[in-house]
């Protein structure tokens, strides 16, 4: 539904250029939550301006549900930008504007008349959870209620795609996961799709299904969510993954000094909601015992990921038993780390 093509931005100041964006392709889907990571300077902010035009790309190529948004005149721009919403770290809002004045101000914009106006400001305060903040201004908010008066202006024209840029770097952990949650329930409930760039992965983990690494103005890694947190290829991601999983390998050689007796066996849980009960399950059928020696694992969007390391203690036969399950019964991956 989104295609990137080639897409390319230098800025020449003082006799020097910066390809800030760097011919780069990418494909979005309907209804994706895609996330953009990288660190400062990578150009994911530059890149998020360009979809929208907010920043005129040098080269390349932005279709959003077939129209060329590159090839757009100013005044097919302005109609195509009704589609496409967007929210920002510092919020951008109206500070002389109360919250309904601000949401009401691009149902204006769009000529929408006063009383249909005023129904779906209504709506649109209820849906981001603003009820009894009508009248508040900017000042008056937390941090997380000002994002929530962003995303209802983003969404006053019903867009097709929200595009976030770093729109919770500002806020503090936990009102960072209750904007995340209402992202979730917008793309939903509306069949939104949403764009977000951020330098943080808990934000991936939480809510996106693809991610694309973003380096030197380049995509050096996509794939699904939780395909990069199971592989990442690049030294890059690997850092970032390691921001939410820490390093679960550093001590593994000694433990395996330790714990000689049975096997001692890696379960990588993929993200299937299914196996949350594997080590329960486990002991119940088979004759053995399972001691849970070291692991991380997270939830994302699609269930639990991550590696467990356990020591199965039994007969050869019933730990034979109890892998050959895990493998063909179960989507948990079984790595043996040591042999009887
Ligand atoms: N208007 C501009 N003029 C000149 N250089 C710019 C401009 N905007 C961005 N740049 C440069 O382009 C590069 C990419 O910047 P960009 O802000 O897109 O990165 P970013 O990944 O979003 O980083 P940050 O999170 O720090 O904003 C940087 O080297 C930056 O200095």
């Amino acid at each position: 539904m989104i295609s990137i093509k080639d897409l390319t931005k230098v800025f020449r100041f003082d006799q020097k250029e910066i390809k800030a964006v760097d011919h780069l392709s990418l494909t979005i889907e309907d209804g994706d939550i895609f996330g953009v990571i990288g660190y400062s300077g990578a150009g994911k902010s530059t890149f998020i301006r360009l979809l929208n035009r907010l920043e005129d790309p040098t080269s390349g190529q932005v279709t959003i549900q077939g129209k060329n948004i590159t090839a757009m005149k100013k005044n097919e721009l302005r109609i195509a930008r009704q589609d496409i919403g967007m929210i920002f770290q510092h919020f951008n809002l109206l500070w002389s504007r109360t919250v309904r004045e601000n949401i009401a101000f691009p149902l204006e914009i769009a000529g929408v008349p006063a009383k249909e106006r005023e129904d779906r400001v209504k709506e649109l305060i209820e849906l981001v959870g603003l009820a009894g903040r009508e009248n508040a201004y900017p000042s008056q908010l937390s941090g997380g209620q000002k994002q929530r008066v962003g995303i209802a202006r983003a969404l006053a024209n019903n867009p097709k795609v929200l595009l976030c840029d770093e729109a919770t770097s500002a806020l503090d952990p936990e009102t960072t996961d209750s904007i995340l949650d209402l992202l979730i329930d917008i793309n939903e409930r509306l069949g939104l799709t949403i764009i977000l760039i951020t330098h943080e992965m808990h934000v991936i983990k939480k809510i996106c299904n693809r991610v694309a690494v973003m380096e030197k103005g380049k995509i050096v890694e996509q794939g699904d969510v939780l395909d990069v947190f199971l592989k990442p290829k690049q030294p890059v991601t690997k850092k970032f993954v390691e921001q939410v999983m820490g390093d679960s390998d550093g001590d593994l050689s000694q433990l395996l000094d330790v714990y000689t007796s049975g096997r001692v066996v890696r379960l990588h849980f993929v993200g299937d909601s299914a196996n949350q009960a594997l080590i329960s399950q486990l002991s119940k059928e088979f004759e053995i015992e399972v001691n849970i020696l070291q692991g991380k694992i997270t939830q994302t969007k699609l269930g639990a990921y991550g590696t467990l390391v356990v020591q199965i203690n039994g007969s050869d036969r019933e730990i034979n038993n109890t892998i050959q399950f895990i493998t063909e019964k179960t989507t948990v991956e079984v790595e043996v780390l040591t042999h009887a």
